[in-house]
């Protein structure tokens, strides 16, 4: 992420408008693009020949793919953007780059603001580790003070029904036990800007229930939200606006409800 760009800087090469002064939270997408290394066979990977975002050496060997290009776009606080596309489209790659995960190849990231992604929450645990720990890690790891850890202990602890269990490694925890903890931590702290693949859910029916709920409250709380995801219902409840990825492309952005119906019947 390149953070130190001063904002009010003049329109770019891409159109976007000046960086807005202040200290609210920000995001900006500039003509991003991601590249895989690839090699062997265009079918082993899942792709066809004719596939546009695929990169060949002279002697027609396959070299990588371009998973995404031109991707450019501002998001401010408040702001609930779907990206919306079918399987393979680049929406995870867009996550992930967004997340900081992946570097983009082409073009630059700004950001102003914490950014939390939910695209795999069992990262940085450490499963010999008693639970407790973990909480004190995964708060310090997401730049969380302890006393900010401490006022949240309690909260997850209750959530997690692990009791004194709390007190002991994670991994003589059960599975099911594991993940109510990981979950609990992990919508634990009010998220600045959040990245979500699909939405969490988990555990039993009773669990299932409680945990959609305090999703919900999460997601709420975030200043941006990022949803990736293939529910209609997920992306209307949740989003104001939307992308269309197709091809690692941006083929349609605006409202959410007509960038939907527009993909939507495209697929018809
Ligand atoms: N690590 C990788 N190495 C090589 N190619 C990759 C890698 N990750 C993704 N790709 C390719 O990039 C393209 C976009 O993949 P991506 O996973 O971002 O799509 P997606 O829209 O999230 O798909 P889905 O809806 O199935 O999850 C695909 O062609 C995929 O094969």
């Amino acid at each position: 992420m390149n953070k130190s760009d001063a904002p009010g800087t003049s329109p770019n090469a891409s159109g976007l408008p000046a960086i807005p002064e202040g200290d609210d939270i920000f995001l900006r997408a500039e003509n991003i693009g991601v590249k895989f290394e690839v090699s062997g066979n265009v079918r082993e990977q899942g792709l066809s020949e004719h596939d546009p975002r695929l990169i060949w050496n002279r002697r027609h060997q396959l070299r990588g793919v371009k998973a995404l290009s031109d991707i450019s776009f501002d998001l401010k606080k408040g702001d609930r953007l779907a990206i919306i596309g079918r399987n393979g489209s680049g929406k995870t790659t867009l996550l992930q780059t967004l997340a900081g995960i992946i570097s983009p190849s082409e073009g630059r990231l700004i950001s102003r603001g914490n950014i939390t992604s939910l695209i795999n929450i069992n990262i940085g645990i450490q499963a010999e580790a008693t639970g407790h720990r973990n909480i004190t890690l995964r708060g310090l790891a997401a730049g969380y003070s302890r006393k900010e850890i401490e006022e949240k202990r309690q909260g997850i602890a209750e959530f997690s029904e692990l009791g004194d269990f709390l007190n002991m490694p994670m991994d003589s925890y059960s599975a099911g036990m594991r993940m109510r903890l990981t979950f609990a931590i992990a919508t634990a702290f009010s998220p600045e800007i959040l990245i979500l693949d699909e939405w969490l859910s988990a555990g039993d029916v009773a669990f299932k229930k409680r945990a959609t709920d305090r999703m919900q409250e999460f997601v709420s709380q975030a200043g941006i939200l990022i949803l990736a995801s293939h529910s209609h219902k997920l992306i209307m409840d949740n989003c104001a606006t939307g992308i269309w990825l197709d091809g690692g492309r941006i083929r349609a952005a605006g409202p959410v409800a007509d960038v939907l119906k527009a993909y939507e019947e495209s697929m018809t």
